[in-house]
């Protein structure tokens, strides 16, 4: 026995020590150049195929093939993939998202190329480099690591290593050449990924699909040590390995067998799981790259063209016609990545998981083999499995919730190796699973018309869901999911929702697939499938039903029509290619054409940039008219108010009055309403009017008051003269609750950043809080907006409290807020920006989105521009539209002022005041003291995490504040 334990231990150290290897790679990789080389199994696969190809075809002795391959060949990989690749990517902004999409590309490119030079069979003649004895592995291992620790610590590359690790910027300022550090680390993680290769070829399958899937699956070694901690590394990977090889000695009876046998085979799947699901996310950065889902215009006719291209199969016979039954099945799987990832902006890794239980439910189902279910016939089948299938969509959502980028990356493709593995591995899944077609949709012919209509109910799905208002939703979310949280959007429910309809698509598609091919065939659902289909959603148009479609024509179609692989390899250029064209792939294409034909660019310039060089244009000459009304704005005393109105609203037993101010020059400003907007029956409108936001010349009376009276029933009448402050902009709630917050505490680790604050915000006031950098303004501000929880205390608006409320569910009850720093949505116009801050908001008002746009100067041409590329001072007024579309009680301004001219930032003044003239409970977190004097009622001081002082402007920030 002692025997049997020495001998799986060291098996376990052989295995363990080429996962060593791969996590040592993926490891220094990741600290020189932030990029979870997802490619790093497929190089160790080319680099495995060399050897084999220099010794066994060519004849070469094994040493200096393998020098040939490893010292070579190997770190050439890496050094050309940062060169093209990962470098320029670097220089456009090092978006990590986008890297993680070329390093998808670069695995699938690779793969697609060794399928296409060394055919997609598996190889069993593998020369050996190293003997089966772990020990010479094993010294190899520890020699790596212990050389990676020394030069890291020890010399100077090491010192310059860890600085670019540390800030990159900051290192390439200090005159280290990050691209030469990035370089090394490219070519070594390219060296231990060919050391793996062909340390492991001998004892796998070589083949082009598996054995990088295999290499891949040892990620989980990386991840546990955090992406940091080589020592770490090895031990997880030494310890699985032997696990895994002691596992086998244990043979159960019962149930229990197949369970532990299937763990036992697959230890490293299962630290995977618990590595990318269990433990906090690595890299948790932000969703996809604006390119990979930007929304791709279609062009006119396109659909009459797709529907003719779609009918043209109708008329193919034999094999052509049997193949061609793949691309409709496929178009609905890739649709349901149109949904999650090109709709919904989550990175879903495992789609093939999906379409394969929908093939295998499907096929269980129709042969009664299915626990606790009788057979069924097979369209009954197709529908009990997606049905079955949707649910399990939540393995992939339910990450997705708190994680993003790299981490949700990881979560999804774990999940997708995980239930192909322990499902689809398992003997009643491969003993050959036969399926039949529904009756009378036997033929090719007719069951590809079949297809035809479930792919057109699977795109009636898709547009349902990708318009209107759960549409924008997901939109927001994926474009700003804090800001989409902001605007009132359930973010983490629409993402539960986006993978369970995501799963049921993909298994829709999985069982058609299968049916097509008449059988359930585990390999069509490998993994790496996943990978491709994701490549080819994001480069043909993540955002675009059509691009789905596309996409599965041109993998089926090029595979067939040429040698396999091929179609493998043109999504991966184009992955690898996807970030370097702003705009994407579609974009270079057209505007490659427009140069081509016309020799302008500007000539086949799409409706939206066409619509936003007009905003541009319009935006300056609006802030040309603003100027004066900045000006003139921005001298006035503080502690006066112009403009003053007095409004009542009988409805609501409401009478508020303001007595107005001096404004010493006010001649050169606007000239003022002379009759306030009387209000409309909808007096719960917070956004009535808009008399003179945009206007900004004029010649005004010089002083003067203004008073309003309004009813609830829109009769109100209103007399004023003017001073140029005639901004109206609705009624006040009467019963607009105050928020408060009691003896708030929170705690980063040690250090205390709220310590016992109390803070009023009352209807009809600015509050406004001030203090140093570090004084915890911004914490305070999160802990009542919903997006920091506090430790201690409580937060309630009117008499509820709202404590323990998300972000969303305040926007709801109607605490608004804007950020620091913007948050739009940049692939939505500017209107429907807006429209999803009145549709999400405390009451769904269809008015309010006019009401908004109006009021901030948005409803002429920029109201159907995109938002990306707008002005800073544009995407200001967007934010705060969005905000008050939802007609909010409370609204928390979090450094309204940042990026705005002064001329913009008296015009903000203008309209937060008459925000809370309304009635509206304003608190404004700022450093420009200036514009806190002007605007605020309250300003309560903050320093080390306490309100040391509070009061009115004039008195907390003496008479000359805001002069
Ligand atoms: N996530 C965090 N982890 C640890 N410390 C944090 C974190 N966020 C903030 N801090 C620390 O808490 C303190 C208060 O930060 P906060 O951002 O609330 O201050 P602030 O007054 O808003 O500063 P600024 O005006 O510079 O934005 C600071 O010392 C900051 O370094």
């Amino acid at each position: 026995m002692a025997s049997l334990t020495y001998d799986l231990t060291l098996a376990g150290l052989s295995v363990g020590s080429a996962a060593a290897l791969t996590g040592i790679g993926l490891i220094v990789t990741y600290r020189a150049t932030g990029v979870l080389n997802f490619a790093h199994g497929a190089i160790a696969v080319v680099c495995a195929y060399l050897l084999r190809q220099f010794t066994v075809e060519w004849g070469w002795p094994l040493w200096p093939g393998a020098v040939v391959t490893l010292l070579v060949v190997a770190p050439s990989i890496g050094l050309v993939l940062e060169r093209f690749v990962f470098r320029p990517l670097a220089v456009l902004g090092g978006d990590p998202a986008q890297t993680l999409v070329a390093s998808i590309g670069v695995f699938v490119l690779l793969v697609g190329g060794t399928a296409l030079l060394w055919g997609q069979g598996a190889r069993d003649d593998a020369p050996t480099l190293l003997a089966a004895d772990p020990w010479g592995q094993l010294a190899v291992v520890v020699a790596v690591a212990v050389a990676v620790g020394a030069v890291t610590r020890w010399t100077r590359f090491g010192r310059e290593l860890r600085a670019v690790v540390d800030d990159r910027s900051l290192a390439v300022l200090g005159g280290i050449d990050a691209d030469r550090v990035a370089a090394a680390g490219w070519a070594f993680g390219s060296f231990t990924a060919g050391l793996t290769g062909v340390l492991l070829a001998p004892y796998v399958r070589l083949d082009p699909y598996g054995m990088p899937l295999l290499v891949m699956e040892v990620v989980a070694v990386a991840v546990a040590a955090r992406m940091r901690s080589l020592p770490v590394a090895v031990l997880v990977a030494l310890g699985v390995a032997v696990a895994q090889s002691q596992l086998t000695r244990l043979h159960p009876s019962g149930w229990a067998e197949p369970l532990l046998q299937a763990v036992g085979a697959n230890l490293f799947v299962v630290a995977l799981l618990v590595a990318a699901l269990v433990l906090p996310g690595v890299g948790d950065r932000d969703a996809l790259p604006r390119t990979a889902t930007a929304r791709v215009g279609t062009p006119a006719g396109a659909w009459t063209v797709a529907l003719l291209l779609f009918l043209i199969p109708l008329g193919f016979a034999g094999q052509d016609l049997h193949t061609a039954v793949q691309v409709p099945a496929l178009g609905v799987v890739l649709l349901s990545l149109v949904v999650v990832t090109g709709r919904g902006g989550q990175i879903s890794l495992g789609q093939a998981a999906y379409a394969g239980l929908g093939a295998l439910f499907t096929a269980l189902l129709a042969a009664g083999r299915f626990p606790l279910l009788p057979d069924l016939p097979a369209p009954a089948a197709l529908l009990v499995a997606v049905l079955l299938v949707a649910p399990l969509g939540l393995l992939t959502g339910w990450p997705a919730i708190h994680r993003h980028g790299l981490a949700l990356a990881l979560a999804t493709f774990a999940v997708g190796v995980g239930v192909s593995r322990f499902v689809f591995a398992q003997p009643y899944a491969t003993s050959g699973l036969s399926l039949s077609r529904p009756p009378g949709f036997e033929g090719d012919r007719a069951y590809y018309i079949l297809e035809l209509g479930l792919l057109c109910l699977a795109l009636l799905a898709t547009h349902a869901l990708r318009r209107g208002r759960t549409g924008r939703a997901l939109a927001a979310v994926r474009d700003h999911e804090s800001g989409a949280s902001a605007a009132g959007v359930r973010v983490p429910s629409l993402k539960l929702a986006a993978f369970v309809t995501g799963a049921a698509l993909a298994a829709l598609g999985g069982g058609m697939l299968a049916m097509g091919v008449r059988a359930f065939d585990p390999a069509a659902y490998d993994p790496v499938r996943s990978l491709l289909w994701f490549a080819a959603i994001v480069v043909l148009g993540a955002d675009s039903s059509l691009g789905a479609l596309a996409a599965a024509a041109l993998l089926v179609g090029l595979d067939a029509g040429t040698e396999g692989g091929v179609a493998t390899v043109v999504v991966g250029v184009l992955a690898v290619l996807v970030g370097r064209f702003p705009g994407g792939p579609y974009e270079a294409v057209r505007t490659g054409f427009a140069r081509l034909l016309h020799g302008a660019r500007h000539e086949l310039t799409p409706a939206g940039a066409r619509a936003r060089e007009r905003v541009r244009a319009g935006a300056s000459a609006d802030v040309g008219r603003r100027g004066p009304v900045g000006a003139r704005g921005g001298a006035r005393k503080p502690g006066t108010r112009v403009g003053t109105s007095v409004r009542e609203v009988p409805g609501r037993g409401t009478t508020r009055t303001q007595t107005g101010g001096h404004e010493p020059d006010a001649g050169r400003g606007t000239p003022a309403k002379a009759t306030p907007q009387p209000l409309g029956p909808d007096t719960d409108a917070h956004v009535a009017g808009d008399t003179d936001a945009r206007t900004g010349t004029g010649t005004g009376t010089g002083t003067g008051t203004g008073t309003g009276t309004a009813t609830g029933t829109g009769t109100g009448t209103g007399t004023g003269t003017g001073t140029g402050k005639g901004v109206t902009v609705g009624t006040a709630t009467a019963t607009a609750p105050s928020l408060r917050a009691r003896r708030l505490r929170l705690r980063y680790g040690e250090f205390t950043a709220l310590d016992d604050v109390d803070l009023d915000v009352l209807p009809g006031r600015v509050s406004a809080v001030v203090g140093p950098n570090g004084a915890g303004k911004s914490t305070l501000f999160h802990c009542l907006a919903g997006t920091l929880r506090p430790d201690a205390g409580q937060v309630r608006l009117g008499e509820r409290d709202i404590t323990r409320l998300p972000a969303h569910a305040r926007t709801r009850l109607g605490i608004a807020r804007t950020f620091q720093q913007l948050a739009v949505f940049p692939s939505m116009s500017v209107a429907d920006n807006v429209r999803v801050g009145a549709e999400q908001g405390r009451v769904a008002d269809p008015g309010a989105v006019e009401r908004a746009l109006r009021l901030f100067a948005l409803d002429g041409a920029v109201r159907s521009a995109p938002a990306a590329g707008l002005p800073t001072g544009t995407l200001r007024r967007v934010e705060l539209a969005r905000a008050l579309a939802g007609s909010p009680r409370v609204l928390l301004l979090d450094e309204p002022s940042a990026g705005l001219d002064s001329a913009e930032v008296a015009a903000l003044t203008r309209v937060l005041r008459a925000l809370a003239d309304d009635g509206t409970a304003l608190l404004v977190v700022e450093h420009d003291l200036d514009l806190v004097a002007e605007l605020a009622d309250v300003v309560h001081v903050m320093a080390a995490g306490r309100i040391v002082t509070s009061g009115p402007a004039d008195h907390v920030l003496g008479p000359e504040a805001g002069r």
